[in-house]
């Protein structure tokens, strides 16, 4: 028998106890109060129905156990935990957890992008920790990132990848750093999103060109989707917000460089996205998933606007796509660079399946040869000069070698990497 523990039933982990479920895998699921628990309880069975009404089965729910202990613990094979995104709260829920765990019980963690070597580090089986790290909403889907830790071992890595395969994921093995794959390379396109709010685009605007362009979802109804305050914390954590900083006339540079903190001040105000109602989009009610201008939205915009004296230009559809889509890429080959995916088509399949990157243009890596890497390269030198307080616009070293060297076939690139050291 196969049983898995999952940690936390919000956004993230109602999703995977789904997809755990839905592949016939007894699940125990964890929360920390009675609320939290039916909440979590009646969104899980709501899915479940759905899915097993459309299948015309039924719905398989006698593999679920809803519980506030630990004390199931002891059986389990595997456990997945998705609490919210704080190092001290993971590594503290870690410590407990291995005091009632099977010595060979896998620790896989959903982080989005924490550093998987320092939670394993707060276990008693450092080699029996990775990151699972699934994409939302998780039952949906397809992508499955596996984090191989400095010192996850590789059963415990295939391990999870079969687990993934058994819930019909697509799965990638990805090294660890600060959001692994496909969140790093999301942070310099949801930067870019915000710049152009900032220039004098508005969320809808953004997100039409980015779906005329074939995402399946523009990038404010992802972040409504995900939930701001899953980024709002990490920004707290990494010092970019808090007691140093003044909140009551944020600055729009910090650490050096060009800072926007227009998703602050939302979250500030209680606009977590869907799971609150109100985000960049206006919701009928909390969970609901139909997006709505909401006119606040334009006025919040144009005050900050006003205050920081930023004359609102008109931002084409064009440049929409370059600076959101380049930025992605560039930062792809700095991955690439580092050893951190295997190869670029990992990356394509990660935004592919992860991210609803449109089919018909082949991922970020496959368009940026598409569209030619010394085109790409322009484009990015261009907007960097634009703006050389970006710096993940300036062009990578490896994108301005490929170039150099006559813009080889993608399948090529990493043979123009030197001194490669895979992460993986
Ligand atoms: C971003 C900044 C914050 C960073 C925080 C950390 C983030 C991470 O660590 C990594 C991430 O997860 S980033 C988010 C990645 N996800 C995406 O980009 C989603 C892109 N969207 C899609 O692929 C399709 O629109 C999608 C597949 C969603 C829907 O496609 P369709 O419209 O074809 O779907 P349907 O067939 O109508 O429905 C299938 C199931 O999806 C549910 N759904 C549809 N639209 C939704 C929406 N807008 N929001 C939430 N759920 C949605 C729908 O309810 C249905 O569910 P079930 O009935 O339970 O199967
Ligand atoms: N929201 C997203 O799109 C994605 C989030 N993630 C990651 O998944 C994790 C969870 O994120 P979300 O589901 O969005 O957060 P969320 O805020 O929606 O849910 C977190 C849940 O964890 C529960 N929780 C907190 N402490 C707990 C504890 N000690 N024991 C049991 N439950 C506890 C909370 O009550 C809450 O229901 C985070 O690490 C996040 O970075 C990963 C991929 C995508």
């Amino acid at each position: 028998m196969f049983i898995c523990f999952s940690l936390g039933l919000g956004t993230m982990g109602r999703g995977i106890a789904v997809s755990l479920v839905k592949a016939g895998i007894s699940v125990v699921a964890i929360e920390t109060d009675e609320k939290q628990l039916e909440t979590g309880r009646k969104a899980m069975t709501a899915m479940l129905q759905r899915d097993a009404q459309r299948r015309g089965v039924s719905p398989p729910l006698h593999l679920l156990t809803f519980t506030l202990s630990f004390h199931q613990l002891r059986d389990v094979d595997l456990v997945i935990e998705a609490v919210f995104e704080d190092m001290n709260l993971k590594k503290h829920v870690f410590g407990d957890l291995c005091k009632v765990l099977k010595q060979d019980t896998l620790i896989c963690t959903n982080t989005s992008g924490l550093n998987v070597d320092e939670l394993a580090a707060a276990t008693d089986r450092q080699h029996l920790v990775v990151g699972m790290h699934f994409f939302a909403p998780a039952h949906v889907m397809k992508l499955l990132e596996v984090v191989y830790g400095s010192r996850s071992s590789p059963e415990a890595v295939s391990m999870a990848m079969a687990v993934g395969k058994r819930l019909e994921k697509v799965c990638v093995a990805v090294g660890n750093c600060p959001g692994f794959v496909g969140n790093r390379m999301l942070k310099h396109y949801l930067d870019q999103s915000i710049y152009l709010l900032e220039e004098g685009a508005t969320p809808e605007q953004v997100d039409q060109a980015l779906e005329e362009f074939g995402f399946a979802l523009g990038i404010f109804k992802v972040s409504d989707l995900s939930g701001l305050d899953v980024g709002w914390r990490v920004r707290k954590a990494s010092g970019l917000i808090g007691p140093d900083v003044n909140l009551v006339k944020p600055s729009r540079w910090r650490l050096g460089r060009r800072y926007c903190p227009l998703p602050d001040m939302l979250c500030q105000q209680g606009r977590f996205g869907q799971k609150t109602g109100r985000g960049w989009y206006l919701y009928d009610s909390p969970g609901s998933q139909q997006a709505k201008s909401d006119p606040e939205i334009l006025k919040f915009l144009q005050d900050y606007r006003n205050k920081y004296g930023i004359t609102a230009r008109r931002i084409s559809s064009q440049e929409v796509i370059e600076r959101c889509a380049f930025s992605l890429a560039n930062e792809g080959f700095r991955i690439l660079e580092e050893g951190i995916a295997a190869c670029p088509e990992d990356i394509d399949v990660i935004y592919l399946f992860g991210y609803g990157w449109p089919r018909h243009r082949g991922g970020p890596m496959f368009y940026a040869a598409q569209v030619g890497l010394s085109v790409v390269l322009e484009k990015l030198e261009h907007y960097h000069c634009d703006h050389p307080d970006v710096p993940s616009l300036e062009p990578s070293r490896l994108l301005r070698r490929l170039v150099a060297e006559g813009s080889p076939p993608i399948q090529q690139w990493k043979s123009h990497i030197k001194n490669l050291q895979s992460h993986l």
